[in-house]
């Protein structure tokens, strides 16, 4: 049916065309590679001998132009299995008519310059996204171009061979959709560049200089479009901006692997892919020990809210905790305020100590306090060079007038010899002592302030009640009584490094090397106000992507339970939503919609994009029965499906299963946060290390710890459900165990 495109034969050739161009170029890089590698071969045995900052030049220049051809070589080898995967044929108003291929990275003709392929990324590609077919427009860096859109199309090829054209309208978008959502079976996170829906297209094309917050369904592609954007944000920031300083704050190390692979897909590398708490202790430089917050979570679900626990995790993630924190900051800085003093040189004031003062409290207030006293350092050091010269000039005036006064006026020659010497004597001394007290008077100034330890300051916090009284004076007696007990042992939960970030901020500020000026976060509603707030704080930018779905927020006990607060805190944010889902068919999401009716969110249901599939099947069982877990298993892959997941609500549940698994022989992994996925095991999760993953097929088991009516159960539960993308599985005594009435 394909083949009888009327186009086939042409498009045809336009591959071979464009196929043939490729390696062309891929035979030139390879002898730019080599001729640059000799270059650098010959300077470096060079440098030896001959003027070796030549060589080192020349070593320098080659080495950029072997990274140049390398790069241009490594782009060309991705995509020559599939150079494109789509055209448009358009029109900007003014200049003739053009078919543009569009794929993953650009080629352009080296002598006329036409471009062979066009990068997603790039403005004019936006067309294919966005646009509907007829008049349009499209916006290059602000500037807003028109143009006609005639005609999109869309290629399929594999391993370098055309199978099939489509030409677009609104039906075959959903086609094609289907058949990218129907296959993979694979738990990776793919690229989607070929079919990012328009409201996507949206979000991955947002102002780049500005914040963006994104509430998105499960499966709505939020983990993908976040990918997305940082390409498209390198892409065109181009060299302008360091990838170095742009930041993936992901939910665990799991995940961090789960997507690993996408980046470099989407031509992106060296950016830092981190957690918030592996990125706070390197920029802080402390060594804690966090309990592990998912034990957390999983003794509040266990046993019910322990209340102090609770009540705590909540205080330290929000807004007011931050005020007590930056109250403590002001406190240490009145502190430091007092000790400024006036600078002399020998008993002669150069600087007042108010000025210094009002130095240190105002006029460097934008900065960390050790920052703006190191300032204040080279503000009295230059001071007091420039003041030497004058207070030496004035002391040898003073002793030339004197002595002048000693030989002229005094007439016994004992007596003027007697006075001559001494004021000799006297400059002799003062002069050189001047000299070489000038040399550390800066230094020995600082001496009054004593470094830091933001470990020991904020340990000081927890524990000291009069501290806590005076700067939290809104908790009643009994809270901050609770306060301090929790705190009485050392030891470090995840809801402390905000405050600790903060601190470390407004102190000693953050270093270059950790000063990211981009950050990307996914699962966003995990986060509570104060990292939001602390990470803006260190980081001084608010250029944040944040991504996250309120329903999946299993931490909200201490994060985020709806977003006005975070718009508040980004008030140059624009906000987004996504209400369709990609992943799930129709059948699964009716279920999860179920649940997600159920919490106190009143988030709207999801839509899944028209993709059936089996309905979720309910296994009536009182106990876990390897045997069973292994006949499900067996015939989802004998359905064709390869990952599997079997989720149930806690770690020691997990762990319990696996162990059952094992003994009877089932090939199986139980899931941690370090752990790589291995797909061909039946994998075994905890509920709140699958949020993020997905799975062609789920079990979810609920058998000693079912799923209760609770604020943290529903979200386990929804987390649980939306995971799977083709077939799901709830085992358990009864329906009731999943929160389902039917
Ligand atoms: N436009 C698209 N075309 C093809 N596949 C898509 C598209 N958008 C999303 N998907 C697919 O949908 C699935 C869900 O995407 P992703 O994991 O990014 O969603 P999410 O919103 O982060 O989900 P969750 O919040 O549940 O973790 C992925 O398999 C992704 O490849």
């Amino acid at each position: 049916m394909t083949a009888q495109h009327p186009d086939f034969q042409a498009e045809l050739e336009r591959l071979a065309y464009t196929k043939n161009y490729m390696q062309q170029i891929l035979s030139e890089s390879q002898r730019d590679l080599q001729s640059a590698q000799e270059n650098i071969r010959k300077s470096m045995a060079d440098l030896d001998y001959l003027d070796s900052s030549l060589s080192y030049l020349n070593i320098l220049a080659n080495a950029r132009f072997f990274e140049m051809a390398r790069n241009q070589k490594e782009g060309l080898e991705a995509v020559q299995k599939k150079p494109y995967f789509a055209r448009i044929h358009f029109q900007k108003t003014g200049d003739p008519e053009e078919f543009l291929y569009i794929g993953k990275t650009s080629l352009f003709h080296r002598e006329t310059h036409e471009p062979i392929i066009v990068d997603w990324r790039s403005p004019v590609a936006n067309v294919y996204y966005d646009g509907r077919l007829g008049d349009m427009e499209y916006d290059v860096r602000g500037e807003i171009h028109k143009g006609h859109l005639f005609a999109k199309r869309q290629y399929k090829i594999e391993d370098g061979q055309l199978l099939n054209i489509r030409d677009i309208d609104l039906t075959t978008n959903d086609e094609l959709l289907q058949e990218a959502l129907a296959g993979k079976a694979d738990v990776r996170l793919t690229e989607i560049v070929s079919t990012i829906q328009k409201e996507q297209n949206e979000i991955i094309r947002a102002h780049l200089r500005q914040p963006i917050i994104v509430q998105g369904a499960a499966g709505s592609g939020k983990t993908t479009i976040a990918l997305h954007r940082i390409s498209y944000f390198l892409y065109t920031m181009g060299e302008n901006f360091n990838p170095e300083q742009l930041m993936i704050l992901a939910p665990n190390k799991l995940f961090i692997d789960y997507i690993g692979d996408v980046l470099p897909e989407l031509g992106v590398d060296k950016i830092s892919q981190t957690t918030f708490a592996d990125y706070v202790l390197a920029a802080t430089k402390l060594k804690l020990k966090l309990r592990n917050p998912n034990e957390q979570l999983e003794s509040l679900v266990s046993d019910g809210a322990n209340q102090t626990t609770a009540w705590i995790s909540e205080i330290k993630g929000s807004l007011y905790y931050r005020d007590v924190i930056e109250r403590y900051v002001q406190k240490i800085e009145q502190v430091i305020a007092e000790q400024f003093e006036d600078v002399f040189i020998e008993k002669y004031r150069i600087m007042r100590a108010s000025h210094l003062k009002k130095l240190f409290l105002y006029e460097l207030s934008y900065m960390p306090i050790e920052k703006r006293l190191a300032h204040i350092k080279k503000v009295i050091a230059s001071h007091v060079r420039q003041k030497k010269q004058a207070v030496l000039s004035m002391l040898n005036a003073k002793y030339d007038e004197a002595l002048g006064k000693a030989l002229n006026g005094i007439r016994d020659d004992e007596k003027r010899r007697r006075i001559v010497t001494k004021y000799i004597d006297e400059r002799d001394e003062r002069i050189p002592a001047i000299e070489k007290e000038t040399k550390s008077t800066a230094s020995a100034y600082m001496r009054r302030f004593s470094k830091y330890n933001v470990k020991t300051l904020y340990r000081t916090l927890l524990t000291n009640a009069e501290l806590i009284a005076e700067l939290a004076p809104e908790w009643h007696y009994l809270e901050q009584q609770q306060f301090l007990q929790v705190h009485a042992k050392e030891q470090w939960v995840l809801e402390d490094l905000a405050a600790i970030y903060y601190l470390q901020a407004r102190i000693k500020g953050i270093a270059d090397e950790w000063k990211m000026r981009v950050v990307f976060i996914d699962e966003v509603q995990d986060y509570s106000l104060f990292q939001l707030a602390a990470l803006k704080t260190g980081l001084e930018t608010d250029m944040f992507t944040m991504v996250g779905d309120l329903a999946q927020g299993i931490h909200s006990y201490r994060s985020l339970t709806a977003w006005e607060p975070v718009q508040n805190l980004f008030p140059r944010a624009s906000f987004r939503t996504l209400q369709k889902s990609y992943r799930t068919t129709i059948e699964i999401m009716e279920v999860a919609n179920e649940i997600l009716a159920q919490m106190d969110e009143q988030l709207p249901l999801v839509e899944p994009v028209v993709r059936h599939g089996n309905p979720p099947t309910f296994i009536q069982a009182e106990f876990f029965s390897a045997q069973q877990i292994a006949q499900i298993f067996d015939s989802i892959r004998a359905n064709g499906h390869q990952s599997i997941a079997l989720i149930c609500k806690t770690t020691v549940d997990a762990t319990r299963m696996h162990q059952a698994l094992t003994d009877y022989g089932v090939a199986s992994q139980l899931l941690t946060e370090d752990e790589t996925i291995n797909q061909q095991l039946l994998l075994v999760v905890p509920s709140h290390l699958a949020k993020g993953l997905e799975f062609d097929a789920v079990i979810v088991a609920a058998f000693d710890t079912p799923f209760f009516d609770t604020k943290i159960d529903r979200k386990l539960l929804y987390v649980a459900l939306t995971r799977a993308m083709h077939e799901l599985y709830l085992i358990g005594p009864t329906k009731k165990t999943f929160l389902l009435e039917n």
